[in-house]
C-alpha cells in the first residue's frame, strides 16, 4: 500500500506534467507525490504532505492540514495502472519524501515496468534516506535536494554524511540545492568539496513559489553558477500553472 498526497481530498496526486527542475528540465514527466516527510522545511512548497494538524513545526505558511484531506491510500498495482494509462514514459517520484515508502515504491515501478518496460524513472529525495535494494536498481536518476540550513532543519536530520557521500559515489545522482540568498552558496561550496562533487552534476535552483521571485533570484543565480562551474535551474512549473498541486 501506498500513502499518496492529494491534489482535491481522496484523489490521489498522479499527474502528467513537464519536469520542472533539474537535469530532465521540460521533460513530459507523470509525477506521483508521496505523502509524508521525515524535514520540515520552513519554506517548503508541499506542506500539505506532513504538516498536518497538531504538527506545530514552524512553517511560513503556518497552515495545518487535516490528513483524512490530504492522504489517500492506493495499493501498488493501481498507482502503477493509472501512471501506465498517461502519456509520458517518464516517470517522476516526489513528495514528501518518497523513500520513506521505498519498499512500496519497488513494487509499484516493478508493476509499472510489466506495462510500460520503456519507463525512464527519476527520484525527487532530499538525500537523507537510502533506497532500499529493491528498488535502487529500477530507478534511473537521483535528483538529490539536500536541504541546508536556512531550511530550518538541524544539520544532523538533513545532511547525513555517508548517505551524501554514497549519492555522491553514484553517477545517477544529480545535486539540486535550494538557494534563497547568495551567501547560502557557501554551504553548497562546503558539501560539495568534502564529497568531491563535480560541479557538472550540481544544480542551483531559487527558492520561490511564485514568477517574479524566481526572476529575481535568478538574476544574481545566474553569476553565482557561472563562477562556479554549476548548472542552474528553474522552476518551470511555477512559471506556467503557479504554486498549484498536479501541476
Ligand atoms: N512539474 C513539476 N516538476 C517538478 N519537479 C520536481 C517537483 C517536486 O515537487 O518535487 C515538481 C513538481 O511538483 N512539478
Ligand atoms: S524535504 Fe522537501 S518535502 Fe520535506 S519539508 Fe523539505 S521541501 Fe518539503
Ligand atoms: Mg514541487
Amino acid at each position: 500500500m501506498l500513502t499518496l498526497a492529494t491534489t482535491t481530498p481522496g484523489e490521489p496526486e498522479i499527474f502528467a506534467s513537464l519536469q520542472g527542475e533539474g537535469a530532465s528540465v521540460g521533460r513530459p514527466s507523470t509525477f506521483v507525490r508521496l505523502s509524508r516527510c521525515n524535514l520540515a522545511c520552513h519554506w517548503c512548497d508541499t506542506a500539505y504532505t506532513w504538516r498536518f494538524t497538531g504538527d506545530n513545526r514552524p512553517h511560513t505558511d503556518d497552515l495545518a492540514f487535516p490528513r483524512e484531506d490530504n492522504q489517500v491510500k492506493l495499493n501498488e498495482a493501481e498507482v502503477a495502472a493509472r501512471v501506465a494509462a498517461l502519456a509520458p514514459d517518464r516517470l517522476v517520484l516526489t513528495g514528501g519524501e518518497p523513500l520513506l515508502q521505498g519498499a512500496a515504491l519497488a513494487r509499484m515501478v516493478t508493476a509499472l515496468k510489466a506495462l510500460r518496460p520503456e519507463f525512464h524513472v527519476e527520484i525527487e529525495t532530499n538525500g537523507s534516506v537510502a533506497a532500499p535494494a529493491a528498488l535502487d536498481p529500477l530507478i534511473d536518476q537521483f535528483n538529490v535536494s539536500p536541504k541546508l540550513a536556512h531550511s530550518g532543519n538541524p544539520a544532523s536530520l538533513a545532511l547525513v554524511p555517508e548517505r551524501l557521500a554514497a549519492y555522491a559515489a553514484d553517477p545517477r545522482a544529480f545535486f539540486k540545492f535550494v538557494i534563497a540568498e547568495a551567501s547560502d552558496v557557501a554551504q553548497v561550496l562546503d558539501l560539495v568539496a568534502t564529497h568531491a562533487i563535480a560541479p557538472g552534476r550540481v544544480y542551483l535552483m531559487p527558492e520561490g513559489r511564485d514568477s517574479a521571485t524566481l526572476w529575481s533570484r535568478a538574476r544574481w543565480m545566474g553569476d553565482l553558477c557561472a563562477a562556479n562551474g554549476f548548472n542552474f535551474t528553474d522552476r518551470l512549473h511555477i512559471h506556467l500553472w503557479g504554486d498549484t498541486r498536479g501541476t
